[in-house]
């Protein structure tokens, strides 16, 4: 369900908690000492200036990304000390969209989407394939796109065939990396709305990369913006509109912000 409403934030389950992550590169630190909370069937959006680490983060949440100290709680299991087991299993319940897709090219995408279950599950081949082609038509492909091959996709088919492997486990929580940036406007409109029905009708929570200010302002329930290495403010676009910092006052009150508002 969706975290919109009374709740305070005492009150809402947390599904992911990061605390004092901290990350660099050679002498470089990306992040340093980050906070952040993640609550059930919300849409947040992590938003900052390009190279301030958001795509870090999520791949350090995902322990991707080795992390110089910090940790991450995942479903209220400590996720860096899982043992190989647990972690497998918090893994199947976790799906992720990468920024370029990420298919496998010689695979066509039931093959892609079947993958993640070959790999978790012990499934017969049709039944398999039925879970598949039903993940394939939640994300609103026609039947035949199940044949093709990555190549033989537009930019948005491939979108929604990454979320389609992505939700093929059933998972509880959806990373996306930037999941509309390539997209024409009306595209775009269209994945923002299919996230939304998804989590509504899923309960799924989703942690959402993004560029995109109208995604920010039509799906997202919540906003965090990347900064100087930390999480300068989260809340909503509200919060973000009345915050006093120079990058967040440009990006919320720029031009496209404003045609936003309108
Ligand atoms: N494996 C790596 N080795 C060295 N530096 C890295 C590595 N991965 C990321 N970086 C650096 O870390 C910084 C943050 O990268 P990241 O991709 O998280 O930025 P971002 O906020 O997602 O940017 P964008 O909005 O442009 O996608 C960048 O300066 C990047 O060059």
């Amino acid at each position: 369900m969706a975290v919109r409403g009374s709740k305070t934030a005492a009150e809402r389950d947390v599904v992911i908690r990061g605390r004092g992550i901290t990350v660099g590169f050679e002498d470089r630190l990306i992040l340093e000492n980050l906070d952040i909370d993640v609550y059930r069937g919300e849409i947040l959006g992590i938003v900052g200036a390009s190279g301030t680490g958001k795509s870090v983060l999520l791949r350090t949440i995902l322990g991707l990304q080795a992390k110089q100290s910090g940790s991450v709680e995942i479903l209220g299991t400590p996720y860096d000390d899982a043992d190989e087991r647990t972690r497998r299993l918090i893994d199947q319940r976790l799906g992720v969209l990468f920024q370029q897709g990420a298919l496998f090219s010689s695979l066509t995408v039931l093959q892609n989407v079947e993958l993640p279950m070959r790999e978790h599950l012990k499934l017969s081949p049709r039944l398999m394939e039925e879970l598949a082609r039903l993940k394939i038509d939640l994300v609103g492909l026609a039947t035949e796109a199940a044949e093709r091959l990555p190549s033989e996709l537009s930019g948005g088919m491939i979108k929604r065939a990454s979320l389609a492997r992505a939700l093929a486990l059933d998972p509880d929580i959806v990373f996306l990396d930037e999941p509309t940036s390539g997209l024409d406007p009306i595209g775009a409109a269209e994945f923002d709305q299919l996230i939304a029905t998804l989590r509504d009708t899923l309960g799924l929570t989703v942690f959402m990369v993004t560029h995109d200010l109208d995604s920010l302002y039509t799906v997202c329930d919540r906003i965090a913006v990347l900064g100087d290495r930390h999480v300068l403010i989260e809340g909503t676009v509200a919060d973000m509109l009345a915050f006093d910092h120079p990058w967040v006052q440009k990006y919320f009150h720029g031009v496209r912000a404003r045609r936003l508002e309108a």
